[in-house]
């Protein structure tokens, strides 16, 4: 997609009376890579005040693009990239939700003939972004609450869809914590630190990590368990 749609739901204000830092979250962006993941999400917010929601496109360049240029024309208090991912085994299974603990760009770095060297083991920046783990915390107990199964841990962003057992054993051995992969997150991170902006990324599980098998692919079910996600946020950032 080069031409990125962004559907503004409201620009109406809401407080977060809940958050211990006292800090107001009166305008958030939520960053989706498709047209289908921003419906299930507008479906989910049902109206709720304070959300933009933008189609950022594919991976992580456009999406950074896609960001960063959205970001330049309206301040925001939080962004979030939000869609469907593949689970690692026995981490995320189909219809589960991940909440990131840390954004990581998995294959951002050099192969050698001793392995991978990541961004900040070649010392130019790091391959890893902090997401606000208070924050983060907060959306994730009150998704559980609310009945959707939901795990924590590292969301990788990766360009190629990893479609080999091996590669997916050879990520999981390499990164400790790694939970569920998609494409985006690392982009959309990057244009919020460039803007001095908390993000978060949070994914429903519409396949496994591993052998590619688009049959198995279960995105209606993703889809579904995305929307209840925005319920959710749309009731807790409130
Ligand atoms: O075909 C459809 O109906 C459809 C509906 C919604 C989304 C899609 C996508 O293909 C979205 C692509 C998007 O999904 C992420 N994703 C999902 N699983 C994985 C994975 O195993 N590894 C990496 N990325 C994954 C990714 O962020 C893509 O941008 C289709």
């Amino acid at each position: 997609m080069n031409q990125a749609k962004q559907a503004e739901i409201s620009s109406g204000t809401f407080v977060n009376s809940n958050n211990p830092s006292s800090r107001s979250l009166k305008r958030i962006l939520i960053v989706t890579s498709v047209e289908a993941e921003q419906e299930a999400v507008i479906h989910g917010l049902n109206g709720a005040e304070g959300f933009d929601v933008l189609v950022g496109g594919v991976g992580a360049v456009c999406a950074a693009a896609s960001t960063a240029r959205t970001l330049a024309a309206t301040t925001y208090d939080v962004v979030i990239c939000a869609g469907i991912a593949g689970g690692f085994k026995e981490k995320a299974d189909i219809a589960s939700v991940v909440v990131a603990d840390e954004i990581l760009a998995a294959d951002l770095g050099a192969e050698t003939p001793d392995g991978f060297l990541s961004l900040d083991e070649l010392g130019f920046g790091s391959a890893r972004i902090p997401v606000d783990i208070t924050l983060a915390k907060r959306v994730a107990e009150a998704l559980q609450i609310s009945g959707l199964p939901t795990h924590t841990g590292s969301i990788l962003t990766v360009s190629t869809v990893t479609g080999r057992a091996e590669t997916a054993t050879a990520i999981a051995s390499r990164i400790a914590g790694a939970t569920a992969e998609a494409m985006e997150g690392y982009g959309v991170a990057t244009a919020a630190q460039q803007f001095e902006i908390p993000v978060l990324e949070i994914r429903t599980i519409s396949n496994p990590v591993g052998p590619r098998d688009r049959s198995a692919w279960r995105i209606k079910e993703a889809l579904e368990a995305l929307e209840k996600v925005s319920s959710v946020l749309a009731e807790v950032l409130r």
